[in-house]
């Protein structure tokens, strides 16, 4: 699946995935107006608005974009229905032929994490029949319970070409708390990293290991280290636009082949139409304000690229 993504940023030119994070207060009134009147005020009705919301922003940018990344929590705030609509987006971006990140951030006891892993990423077998239950092609994981934790994912994913992004310093003001502490004289995200790389080694793709990171924009410093730590992982940089990161501040995520990144947006994307710079498609044609905003991310990255050269 490495591959895929790979070739899809080649083919795209856009080292970006969109975040389908869709709360309710980001789906236009006419979508909910129209979603509550057929299911009711319910659980339903809302994941009903998540689907019309997520649907309308995928067929307007699908063609210009090589990922997505669904944020289970904002499905399972719905519920069961919510998680109906998890899978219900999961299997439309995988029919339009874009690779999903299923933004789970899971990680257990070995046989937890197990359990997770083929959920997620891999098949579960009953009664000798077999199932793809979630069915993503990534999914973001939280090593904090170490190797043991991580192994069950890593192996699913050499069974079944999936991948991960390991959280290695994450993008939210917190994050170092735990993170930066010093353990013999480095930080704690230098070492997980170290660990990432090498774990990646062994589940090498062409060019790149399907064992990938997550490094906030928020800390491009870090970023820059972490990006000769684990050269050959992909970076997944979530952080920009609502959370402050900016294409000059990501130049350094990339390997000097204009590869190794993929940054992602949520809200900056799909809640586009509610800033001033999109108002004018207004809340009916909020598709065309995401699909705008792809375009300007996509060149705002690729002309702090081409100056960074
Ligand atoms: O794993 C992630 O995707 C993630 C890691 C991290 O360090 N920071 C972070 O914001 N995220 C996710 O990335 C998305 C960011 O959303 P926006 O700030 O709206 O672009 C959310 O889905 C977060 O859960």
């Amino acid at each position: 699946m490495i591959n895929k993504l790979v070739e899809k940023i080649r083919k795209t030119k856009a080292p970006i995935v969109v975040g389908l994070d869709p709360m309710l207060n980001y789906i236009p009134d006419h979508i909910q107006e129209a979603a509550f009147s057929e299911f009711g005020e319910t659980l339903e009705g809302a994941a009903e608005a998540v689907w019309q919301f997520n649907k309308e922003i995928i067929d307007k940018t699908y063609d210009l974009i090589p990922a997505v990344k669904p944020q289970i929590a904002m499905y399972e705030q719905f519920g069961i229905p919510g998680l109906e609509v998890f899978k219900r987006t999961v299997d439309y971006c995988k029919a339009k032929d874009l690779v999903v990140i299923g933004d789970i951030k899971r990680g257990d006891i070995g046989s937890t994490s197990m359990a997770y892993a083929r959920g997620h990423i891999g098949k579960v077998s009953i009664r000798g029949k077999e199932y793809t239950p979630f069915g993503e092609d990534f999914v973001t994981v939280n090593p904090y319970l170490g190797s043991d934790g991580i192994s069950p994912f890593i192996d699913v994913c050499k069974e079944e070409r999936r991948g991960l992004f390991i959280l290695v310093k994450t993008s939210n003001p917190s994050s170092g708390e735990f993170q930066d502490r010093l353990i013999d004289g480095r930080p704690l995200y230098e070492l997980v990293g170290e660990k990432v790389a090498e774990w990646g080694e062994e589940c090498m793709g062409e060019e790149y290991s399907y064992i990938g990171a997550v490094v906030g924009a928020t800390y491009p410093e870090m970023g820059k280290v972490l990006r000769k730590i684990m050269p050959k992982s992909y970076i997944l940089v979530p952080g920009y636009g609502a959370q402050g990161g900016q294409g000059k501040d990501l130049v350094h995520f990339f390997n000097e082949d204009g590869l190794g990144a993929i940054v992602n947006s949520s809200r900056g994307i799909i809640a586009a139409y509610k800033q001033e710079a999109y108002a004018k498609y207004g809340a009916k044609n909020f598709g065309d304000a995401s699909r705008a905003a792809v375009e300007a991310m996509v060149s705002d990255i690729n002309g702090a690229l081409e100056a960074a050269k």
